[in-house]
């Protein structure tokens, strides 16, 4: 696990998301979480506030829009949150000559390439969601020159909504789940995302911030599999611990239709990270098998 060095605040916003609790718990004490309604890219004042109070020493930006579908009706605000408060976010910590890791998702692609994509790629965003996520690559990465931009995918961790409890809590309570089979990608423990992070951020704080770094990197776990493959290996490793476990059937995508349309591949190609960073993320069926052990530990206390 990396080690920060010793040094200021490092402000975490989104503080009640995932990444933001994956952050405090493996991150120790540097690590400070706001989140809402202290700190609320809707009221952008309280940005400017936030910032000036804590005083950090590095920021990273775990807020964010992510309810997909519902992005498509409330446009203003899934901007504010993942394009007009990250930019102002990143002018902040220009200012004060500071780095900001903000993290970015696999639907800025619209998963017609048909390989894993790599940060060279074009963006063809297929939602407002993907859309505004792009943007807001575009905005912090221009207003800050020290900026590192994680695009990660199909994050799930013991707490917080994800598919992955999603899936353990439909499965508890169905005989049968039906779940997408043709879209596939790459699931992404947030435990895993916070300790490549940190790793990341260590590099940065121990040798200094070099200009190379600055940019897209791929972040999500190693390998790939579909939603329905996800969804059977959460129900399988919950069956272990005795769930029942359902059927789980696959469907193709037309059979569940949404208002956003997801991509059918949106593999990343992650050796980026692994070239700059020395960082790759585990395999994602080991860490979700960890993160049902977790769960179902807990609901057996
Ligand atoms: N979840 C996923 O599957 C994926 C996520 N990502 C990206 O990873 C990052 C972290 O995501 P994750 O932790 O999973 O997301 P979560 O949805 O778990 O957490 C997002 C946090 O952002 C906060 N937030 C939402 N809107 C605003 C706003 N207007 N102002 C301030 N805070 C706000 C939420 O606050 P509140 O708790 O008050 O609602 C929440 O705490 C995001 O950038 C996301 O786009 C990328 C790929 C996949
Ligand atoms: C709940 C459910 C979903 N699905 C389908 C719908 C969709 O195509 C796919 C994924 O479901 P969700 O809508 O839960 O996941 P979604 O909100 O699309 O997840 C995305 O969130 C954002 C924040 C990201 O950045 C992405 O990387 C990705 O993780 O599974 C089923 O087929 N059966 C089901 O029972």
């Amino acid at each position: 696990m990396a080690v920060l060095p010793d040094g200021g605040p490092i402000l975490v916003t989104g503080g009640n998301g995932q990444l933001a609790t994956s952050l405090a718990r493996f991150g120790g004490a540097r690590i400070h979480r706001v989140g809402r309604p202290d700190f609320d890219f809707d009221r952008p004042e309280t940005i400017e506030t936030t910032f000036r109070a804590v005083k950090p020493a590095a920021v990273i930006n775990a807020a964010a829009w992510t309810a997909v579908d519902l992005a498509e009706t409330e446009q203003d605000g899934a901007a504010r949150a993942n394009t007009d408060g990250p930019r102002r976010l990143a002018e902040l910590c220009a200012e004060a000559g500071i780095p900001l890791i903000h993290v970015s998702t696999d639907y800025v692609f619209d998963g017609d390439k048909r390989a894993p994509y790599v940060e060279t790629d074009p963006t063809c965003p297929t939602g407002v969601y993907g859309r505004t996520k792009a943007e807001g690559e575009q905005a912090v990465l221009a207003a800050n020159p020290q900026t590192v931009v994680l695009r990660t995918a199909w994050v799930y961790s013991a707490s917080g909504k994800n598919f992955v409890r999603t899936m353990l809590g439909a499965g508890a309570k169905n005989p049968t789940l039906k779940v997408v089979g043709d879209q596939i990608g790459s699931p992404t423990s947030s435990d895993d995302l916070a300790e490549a992070i940190l790793s990341i951020l260590s590099t940065i704080e121990t040798g200094g911030w070099k200009p190379d770094y600055a940019g897209l990197y791929h972040a999500t776990g190693s390998g790939e599999t579909s939603w329905h493959g996800l969804a059977v290996a959460a129900l399988e490793r919950a069956a272990e611990h005795g769930q029942a476990m359902p059927e789980v059937l696959a469907i193709r995508t037309e059979d569940w239709p949404t208002p956003a349309r997801r991509p059918a591949d949106s593999r990343l190609d992650c050796g980026k990270l692994h070239r700059v960073f020395g960082v790759r993320l585990p395999d994602w069926r080991a860490s979700v098998s960890r993160t049902v052990d977790e769960l179902m530990g807990r609901s057996a206390r």
